[in-house]
């Protein structure tokens, strides 16, 4: 039974074990719709795995996961996605050789079909809907560039309008601002910061100043396990984040 009945997703007491180590070790996370949240914590302590349950992409070996009130295990990759669980994988995955406005047709198009490409069945609505998305994204002036000569930090902002373009209630968003310029992170914050009340957002970064500009509440994961949740200015604060995680300036 679903504890945290006013949550969108709710992760409870998982524990993930690989061969005996346990990657997610009793994990307690949940969020409500429209909350843009960001996770962090060292390396390998467990963010990625954190995705993949939610994903189905790795089973827990305890405990339950809710999404809109529904248990999540057992259940496929593809099944979740189409119960409304977006994905943005660390490195883009749009298609290049496809002009800005033919890679958020794909993604607005229903069913996900090339072949409503090549005919053109765009219909009125999911043209204002791609019109919305690159305003959202600022790309309106490359609408017909190829995606290809994008910056890096452009193909990054169309492939989070292309998970927007499906409508999921849930979008997990891995280490946006990896190899962006800073000011490219700056707008990447404030365009994650812009998605949240219509959207649930979860976003995992090492990039402290990116945190920092996305004003959320914040997780902190260490070992498999939630050490420290709270606005960026209470983890700063917090004893055991500085200790495993942040550090103490140099004396
Ligand atoms: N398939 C696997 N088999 C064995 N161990 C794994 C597997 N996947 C992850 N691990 C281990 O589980 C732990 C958590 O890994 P995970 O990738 O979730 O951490 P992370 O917080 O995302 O780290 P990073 O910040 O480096 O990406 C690590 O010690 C990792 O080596």
């Amino acid at each position: 039974m679903n504890k945290n009945t006013n949550s969108l997703l709710s992760l409870e007491n998982i524990s993930v074990s690989f061969e005996g180590f346990l990657a997610l070790n009793d994990l307690n996370l949940s969020l409500k719709t429209g909350e843009l949240r960001a996770v962090i914590g060292p390396n390998g302590a467990g963010k990625t795995t954190f995705l993949d349950v939610i994903t189905g992409k790795v089973k827990p070996t305890k405990g339950d996961v809710f999404f809109k009130g529904k248990s999540l295990i057992g259940r496929k990759e593809h099944k979740i996605a189409r119960l409304g669980v977006g994905r943005k994988f660390q490195s883009p995955r749009v298609f290049e050789n496809l002009t800005v406005k033919e890679n958020l047709e794909i993604s607005v198009s229903t069913p996900k079909s090339p072949l409503n490409l090549i005919n053109k069945k765009i219909k009125n609505d999911q043209l204002d809907e791609i019109e919305h998305l690159m305003k959202v994204i600022n790309l309106s002036k490359k609408i017909n560039s190829k995606a290809g000569a994008l910056s890096h930090g452009q193909k990054q902002w169309l492939e989070i309008a292309m998970l927007l373009g499906q409508k999921p209630d849930l979008m997990l968003v891995d280490e946006p601002v990896a190899g962006l310029t800073d000011e490219e992170t700056d707008l990447t914050a404030d365009l994650l910061k812009s998605l949240s009340g219509e959207n649930t957002v979860v976003v995992i970064d090492h990039d402290m100043e990116f945190i920092r500009r996305l004003d959320s509440n914040v997780s902190v994961l260490n070992q498999g396990t939630v050490l420290c949740e709270g606005t960026m200015d209470t983890i700063q604060n917090d004893k055991r984040v500085i200790d495993v995680y942040l550090g103490r300036p140099e004396e």
